[in-house]
């Protein structure tokens, strides 16, 4: 069997508040989690679970105080430069137009700056800003920056793609856009994905499999599933299918109890 594209083998995270005393506090437990080389799998779990964690964990962002991460079988040792990743907020740089910010990447790895230009002007075709070379985030829609984020992320054709929530802050229909344009660009490329998210209809559309996370603290894995459903997929269209809706009902019989624990952790803090 070939190795996975990232595997995160029992890995624990406890943080250590320095607000009055050294208080402890173990967001992640013997989690363990592979995803294989070209396969899409998301995580969903209830708010503040430590979804991020793990990603910060998987990019290397983040040590973990136990457990492992491999990266297509070798040990992960500092930044895990075989990911890109795209974050939940704002990744753009104010003071650089859309070309600039999307060939960022490029230029730190020393890329030539006309090949960079080039690619750049490639990639903002590709996630339908051409023409909009010259604009400065201030001047473009949510949508867009999230479009130029996504082409930052993946011009240096990364072999494993983490995203962290990364269409929360968009309307409904951007967002469905969105999706399906991740989805085409994926199915073209076929890289491994980790995609982190809360919204349960998004993660099935999306992905091969969907893993739920316990509620915090000590978080988990306590479910996977494997998504059936035919591709290409239409992120609108795949909610109507029969089985969506009974995957759907699956996932969500296991999420739901750990969604009012996390919730009612929430109103305890
Ligand atoms: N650097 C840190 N120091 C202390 N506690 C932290 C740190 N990073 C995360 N935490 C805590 O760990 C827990 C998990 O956080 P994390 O951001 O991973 O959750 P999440 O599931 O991604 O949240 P959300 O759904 O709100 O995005 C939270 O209780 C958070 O407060």
């Amino acid at each position: 069997m070939p190795d996975a594209a990232l595997t995160l083998d029992n890995i624990t995270c406890t943080f250590v508040s320095h607000e009055g005393g050294q208080q402890r506090y173990t967001a992640v437990k013997d989690a363990t989690l592979a995803i294989a080389p070209g396969e899409f799998v998301s995580v969903v779990g209830p708010t503040g679970c430590g979804k991020s964690t793990l990603l910060n964990v998987g990019a290397g962002l983040l040590a973990p105080s136990s457990g492992q991460v491999k990266v297509f079988g070798e040990p992960l040792l500092g930044i895990n430069s075989r990911a890109g990743y795209m974050f939940q907020g704002e990744a753009l740089l104010p003071w650089r137009n859309a070309l600039d910010n999307v060939t960022t990447g490029l230029e730190f790895a020393h890329v030539p700056r006309a090949d960079a230009q080039r690619l750049g002007n490639e990639w903002l075709k590709r996630v339908g800003l051409g023409g909009f070379e010259n604009r400065y985030p201030h001047q473009m829609s949510g949508g867009m920056r999230k479009r130029a984020m996504l082409a930052q992320t993946l011009i240096r054709d990364p072999d494993i793609i983490l995203m962290d929530e990364p269409f929360s802050a968009l309307d409904v229909q951007t967002r469905q856009l969105m999706e399906n344009e991740v989805l085409a660009l994926w199915m073209a490329k076929r890289r491994a994905v980790l995609f982190i998210t809360h919204d349960l209809d998004e993660a099935i559309a999306m992905s091969d499999r969907v893993v739920v996370l316990s509620a915090g603290p000590a978080t988990h894995p306590i479910g996977e599933f494997n998504i059936d459903l035919a591709r290409p997929r239409d992120v609108a269209e795949v909610r109507t299918n029969p089985r969506f809706v009974e995957l759907h009902r699956a996932i969500w019989d296991v999420l739901r109890e750990e969604v009012l624990k996390g919730y009612a952790q929430q109103k305890r803090a």
